[in-house]
């Protein structure tokens, strides 16, 4: 059995329907209208033990829905999930001794209590015996550097070290699983990495399975090695980020500095339709290619027969360019690729 189990997941939330302004509450008041949202529709996924998934979407996709019914928060309409072989909902107290959960959007510290304090009365709600309390207070504490706010409420915690801190509240217990909604949301760019090294080295040292919902595409990019994209209620994708990479980035930029200049280095490249070098002086082409068309070692070749080329690189594009391109509905990631490039080169 998989660590997590969904099969057949259903949402449906029952909204008001209310016309704007005052009379609208009232006749609401008076002949309440309900309207069925559909958050999940009939979701199937299977997550192993140490898997780092990243669980992507459009804004009202239905992540958080799925999340907080993984977490035992929402009940599913319909459906089955077993986390670590429980029922999240029926079994509440069971599920939480073995998850862990961010929400970006909220804390899980005591507002008024000093950090150390609350971190203090979750090693005693979740019974963390003390030696494994203080094992990890020291190694959090260095990974997230959380000495210079230890002593300060959550209240006065900039929103950078609120997340550190929420990250040390969700791990202290040393769950098998843990849900990370939104874990960088607004935070700096040095804040973010020091939070994504901690989630990897948990991934890694201790095979925390990683379960996370974000906007930030740099985090799939940096921490998960597994991508589902969720649209509409639906999983329209299931695959390797590696694999997704390797067979939709398409396009590339190879920068070449060459010995001696090339007079119009277009017409080396006349054949292949919107392929056109860029100059940055008489001996730097920069050349943005779809490798579904021409190789990289075709055009380093072609180059190199009219002048002798000193060095080069290749810019590739993350995967947040290919799942913006999914989101707008101009990449189906599961449709076949191509299969050849000009030059001969086998495409995967
Ligand atoms: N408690 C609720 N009552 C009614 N509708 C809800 C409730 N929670 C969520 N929804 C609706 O369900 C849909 C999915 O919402 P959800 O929060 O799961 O999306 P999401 O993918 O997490 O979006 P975002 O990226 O914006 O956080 C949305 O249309 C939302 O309005």
């Amino acid at each position: 059995m998989s660590q997590i189990e969904v099969s057949g997941l259903n949402k449906v939330f029952r909204q008001a329907v209310k016309e704007p302004g005052l009379s609208g509450a009232l006749k609401h008041l008076i002949r309440p209208q309900y309207a069925d949202k559909h958050a999940v529709k009939g979701i199937d996924l299977k997550i192993e033990e140490g898997e780092s998934v990243a669980y992507v979407g459009p804004n009202g996709a239905g992540k958080s829905t799925t999340i907080k019914m993984m977490c035992g928060v929402l009940v599913p309409t319909s459906g089955q999930i077993r986390v670590n072989g429980i029922d999240p909902y029926r079994q509440r107290m069971e599920n939480a001794a073995g998850i862990g959960a961010v929400f970006g959007q909220r804390t899980q510290l005591w507002w008024d209590i000093p950090v150390l304090e609350s971190l203090n009365l979750l090693k005693d709600i979740y019974e963390v015996p003390s030696g494994d309390f203080n094992r990890n207070m020291k190694a959090f504490t260095e990974l997230l550097e959380l000495d210079e706010f230890l002593h300060l409420s959550a209240r006065k915690l900039s929103l950078g070290q609120r997340m550190r801190a929420d990250l040390a509240a969700a791990l202290l217990h040393d769950p098998r699983i843990v849900y990370l909604d939104e874990p960088t949301i607004g935070l700096d760019v040095s804040v973010k990495l020091r939070i994504r090294s901690f989630i990897k080295q948990m991934n890694r040292e201790k095979g925390t399975t990683v379960m996370l919902t974000t906007h930030d595409l740099g985090d799939i990019e940096d921490l998960c090695e597994r991508l589902v994209i969720i649209d509409r209620g639906v999983i329209i994708f299931d695959g390797r980020l590696k694999e997704v990479k390797d067979a939709f980035a398409r396009e590339r930029t190879i920068h070449l500095e060459l010995a001696s200049p090339i007079p119009d280095p277009g017409r080396l490249f006349r054949d292949i339709p919107g392929l056109a070098p860029e100059e940055d002086g008489p001996l730097r082409l920069a050349i943005c290619f779809d490798r579904f068309r021409i190789t990289a070692s075709e055009i380093v070749k072609r180059v190199i027969a009219c002048a002798e080329v000193i060095d080069f690189h290749i810019d590739e594009p993350g995967i947040e360019q290919i799942i913006r391109q999914v989101y707008e509905g101009k990449l189906d990631l599961n449709l076949p690729e191509p299969a050849y490039a000009a030059g001969g080169d086998r495409l995967k």
